[in-house]
């Protein structure tokens, strides 16, 4: 058949009790699949219960991957089916002409909401005002961080999507978030066992996972669900507010839900956690957190906030964001992709269906080209005159190709205005209680163990 080569199939289960048993002892995702590219190279040919899985490693394999057509596709089956009704809607999981439409549309309207405009920067600029005041009010003792930007950066998308924001302490938002963090958790990108064998909610429905599923979706549907009626109510059909009324103005409702969980899951979980890490290397890293401050006290001052027209000038700040999101690789194999007809990839034959997991953190962590990829050094990024220097086939945090990630810009931006918010109001130190640790949870997406800071407030 010419598959990839990779561990031997056993009858039904093929290499899952292999896969789960290094999981066992590794810990994370990317890790054995990192082992089993040690082992059979640059592609590695699995089989997860029925599904034919296929693992790509390196910058020359991923970007073929990335750009061919052919691999545009996404997974189905029964887990990338349950947040959406049992159909195939949304965008993070459809494909074909479905999903380019949607994509389309999405982006259009995002855009028109905010997305990479001057409003964007207005609403997440009141964002920062409104989380450094809280952190402001709180700074006398250490403050936990892995969580710390959550609300902030999904107000930044329910302005867009639902035209309002939540204030920082909301309880019923906290839960909500509880809820996604845990959704990350749980599952991985192929989709786990409920997808490879969907019969065991029947048999098992609480050992396979799929309770926990149904609890999480739940409470976001109806969390939803309460917003799109209140819009209902007050929507004026010649004039949409916000993304929300858009698609009422159309009646997608089901694919309005879809939408709206996709935003939130690829969203809010990817930025905040990127956040949180950039606190945590500024704790662990004290020289690299007082260069950043005198590059801001130098092109910023102390008179005023950064905004994104001090981005260009704020080029070691720039490297380090970007340091920090090839270190700690949010997204180590981004999304799943799907093959749409047979094809060959590397000399081997693919076929149609078989789901591709791109291993983004083979490209950040290639030894080859980053030479110590372990070291925290925001300086590779930049030049011999200190300006930015990126090879874009070895830094990929967003991906690459048509299904790169839709909400870069906003990433981007929210990144860059939270940073620097940060150092240019406070200092940050480690709490030796609640030490930052780099190695965060496993799941969909990496997101850091609890910590503690110290935020020190710099002089006005
Ligand atoms: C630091 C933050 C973020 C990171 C690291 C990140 C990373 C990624 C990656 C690696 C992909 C997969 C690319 C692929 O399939 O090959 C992706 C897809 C996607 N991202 Fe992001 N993302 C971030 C923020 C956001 C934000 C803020 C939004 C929402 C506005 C968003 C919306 C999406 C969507 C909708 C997709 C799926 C695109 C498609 O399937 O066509 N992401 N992202």
């Amino acid at each position: 058949k010419n598959y990839p080569p990779g561990p031997n199939f056993l009858p039904i289960i093929g290499t899952y009790w292999y896969y789960k048993n290094k999981l066992k002892a590794l810990g994370y995702h990317h890790l054995v699949l990192t082992e089993l590219s040690k082992e059979y190279g640059d592609i590695v040919g699995l089989k997860l219960g029925r599904h034919l899985v296929v693992a790509v490693f390196g910058a020359d394999a991923i970007k073929e991957v990335l750009t061919r057509e052919e691999f545009d596709g996404r997974p189905d089956g029964f887990f990338f089916r349950l947040r959406t009704f049992g159909k195939r809607l949304g965008i993070v999981f459809s494909d074909g002409q479905f999903w380019k439409k949607q994509r389309k549309f999405s982006f259009q309207h995002l855009r028109h909401f905010g997305l990479g405009r001057k409003e964007m920067e207005e609403k997440i600029q009141e964002e920062t005002r409104c989380l450094m005041d809280v952190f402001k009010s709180q700074c006398s003792e250490p403050i936990f961080m892995h969580t710390a930007f959550d609300v902030s950066v999904l107000n930044v998308l329910w302005a867009m999507i639902a035209g309002r924001r939540f204030d920082i302490e909301d309880k019923r938002l906290r839960e909500l978030l509880q809820i996604i963090h845990d959704a990350f958790r749980l599952v991985d990108m192929s989709g786990g066992l409920i997808n490879q064998m969907p019969f065991l909610r029947h048999i098992a429905p609480n050992a396979c996972g799929y309770n926990k599923i149904m609890n999480i979706l739940n409470r976001m549907w109806t969390f939803l669900e309460e917003t799109i009626s209140e819009h209902r109510k007050t929507i004026c059909l010649s004039q949409p507010r916000d993304l929300i009324d858009t698609f009422l103005q159309k009646n997608e409702y089901d694919q309005l839900i879809s939408l709206c969980l996709d935003l939130f899951m690829a969203g809010a979980e990817t930025t905040s956690n990127t956040l949180a890490f950039t606190v945590m290397h500024m704790a662990l890293h004290p020289e690299v957190q007082k260069n950043v401050q005198k590059e801001l006290d130098a092109e910023v001052g102390r008179n005023r906030w950064p905004n994104l027209n001090d981005r260009i000038n704020l080029k070691y700040t720039e490297a380090v964001i970007m340091e920090i999101q090839r270190r700690n690789n949010i997204a180590p194999v981004g999304i799943a992709h799907r093959v749409t007809k047979n094809t060959e990839l590397l000399g081997y034959s693919i076929p149609e269906g078989t789901i591709v997991l791109t291993s983004l953190y083979s490209v950040h962590m290639d030894n080859n080209f980053w030479k110590d990829p372990l070291e925290f050094r925001p300086e590779r990024f930049l030049d011999e005159h200190g300006d930015i220097t990126v090879n874009e086939k070895y830094f990929l945090p967003f991906g690459q190709g048509k299904r790169r990630c839709l909400g870069e810009s906003l990433a981007k931006v929210n990144l860059f205005l939270f940073f620097t918010a940060l150092l240019h109001n406070f200092s940050v130190e480690a709490d030796p209680d609640f030490y930052p640790q780099l190695e965060g949870y496993d799941g969909v997406t990496i997101a850091p163990k609890p910590f503690r800071v110290k935020l020190i407030p710099r002089e006005e």
